[in-house]
């Protein structure tokens, strides 16, 4: 038997969902820079789940269906309300109130396509109703309803401050939704088609695949760039900290990526939002940081910037609390999750590779009272 640590350069399955081809990423065959100009969140969400663009019908529709469904049940929000979130980080919270959701879901285990769709748009439309109602909890405030006409940008901003949100935030948090949709077999990704090839029911892969998001190697880098922003703090610092770093053999988060070589193609998009929202919030220090440690890693060990590491510092500057940023990447990535948990079950096989065994030979059982 021959094992690749981490299954590197392993392909596991087919996939019609996107691709990573020579540092390209395309959702269905269009350039993600493309979609990243031009498209709005619930047009991608639409692209992923049918592999083409909407028509102006379509889209109608899937928005009129995500606004519908936008609302979360009481019982949520009371599970909020019943234990101590000061101590509780939200991607924890996340989690049990997407697995909790599924027990108000009278479909949840119903196994046909248009039952799974239709969770599908149900999981799309309330997870960011459900960071919201939480961040908003916390503090002691009430949830928000989602407005029935917003957009998913707009609507996830207006229901976590209460204030309609600038156009220019709107703008800037739709293209960070576009731009963390689907991202081939990431983990989480990988960790939902593992949970639903048992035939497992959508509520189980999507609840999976937040708990492989949550870690700092994978989505949880973009918390721990802000918190590595603000150890920093100012720009004169940046040298001395990489240097220590790299002689601890310490990470940088938000640098390197399994699959890119050349460069996260996301990032750019988030670098140039992250200069435009730090000017115009008078913050400009984040991005001088963040532009100064890129500059250090990558002449020093020429590993790129990924897409959490200029989003940190362009959700900072949109007012949102650093421990949001990762259940914000569960808000767009769960429309890549859903795509891929229902292409898994059109044409489903267990998936279960094998482990090379590396214990003891074979033992002799020995009972306990003779056992040094
Ligand atoms: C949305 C996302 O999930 S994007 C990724 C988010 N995660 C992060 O930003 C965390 C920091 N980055 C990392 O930990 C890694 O680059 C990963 C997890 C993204 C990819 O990991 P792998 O492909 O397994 O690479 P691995 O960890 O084996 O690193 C290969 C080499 O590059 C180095 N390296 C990789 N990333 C970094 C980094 N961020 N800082 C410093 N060195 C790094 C490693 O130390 C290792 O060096 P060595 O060969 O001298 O020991
Ligand atoms: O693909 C990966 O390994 C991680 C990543 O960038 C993502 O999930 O967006």
């Amino acid at each position: 038997m021959t094992t690749t640590r981490g299954l590197e350069g392993v392909v596991a399955t087919t996939s019609s969902v996107s691709s990573i081809i020579d540092d390209t990423l395309t959702y269905a065959g269009y350039n993600i820079d493309d979609l990243a100009e031009n498209a709005s969140f619930e047009e991608v969400v639409y692209l992923l789940w049918h592999r083409k663009l909407p028509t102006k019908d379509q889209l109608a529709e899937i928005k009129k269906e995500l606004a519908e469904n936008a609302e979360i049940p009481q019982e949520v929000v009371d599970h909020f309300k019943s234990y101590d979130l000061k101590s509780v980080h939200p991607m924890a919270a996340l989690r049990t109130a997407v697995s909790l959701l599924g027990l108000f879901d009278s479909e949840a285990d119903v196994m046909d396509p248009e039952a799974n769709y239709r969770k599908a748009i149900r999981l799309q439309a309330k997870l960011p109703t459900i960071v919201s109602a939480f961040a908003r909890i916390r503090k002691g405030l009430e949830p928000i309803k989602p407005k029935s006409d917003a957009s998913l940008a707009a609507n996830f901003l207006y229901t976590l401050t209460g204030e309609e949100p600038s156009s220019v935030a709107v703008e800037a948090f739709n293209k960070a939704l576009v731009l963390h949709a689907d991202h081939e077999l990431n983990a989480s990704t990988f960790t939902a088609r593992v949970c639903v090839a048992t035939l497992s029911d959508v509520y189980s892969g999507v609840t999976a695949a937040i708990g492989a998001l949550k870690g700092p190697l994978h989505g949880g880098a973009n918390e721990a760039v802000m918190k590595m922003l603000k150890e920093i703090g100012d720009v004169d610092n940046v040298e001395s900290y990489v240097h220590e770093k790299f002689a601890r053999k310490e990470k940088i988060m938000g640098f390197g990526h399994r699959v890119y070589r050349q460069g996260d193609p996301r990032a750019k998009h988030l670098k140039e939002m992250s200069e435009k929202l730090t000017n115009l919030t008078g913050e400009p220090k984040w991005f001088e940081i963040s532009t100064k440690i890129e500059e250090v890693v990558t002449s020093e060990k020429s590993i790129p910037p990924n897409v959490d590491f200029y989003s940190a510092s362009m959700y900072h500057s949109l007012g949102i609390d650093h421990d949001l940023f990762t259940p914000i990447f569960a808000v767009s990535r769960v429309s890549g999750w859903l795509a891929h948990i229902l292409e898994q079950y059109e044409n489903n096989r267990l998936i279960r590779p094998r482990a090379d065994y590396t214990g003891p030979d074979m033992q002799k059982y020995v009972p306990i009272e003779q056992r040094g």
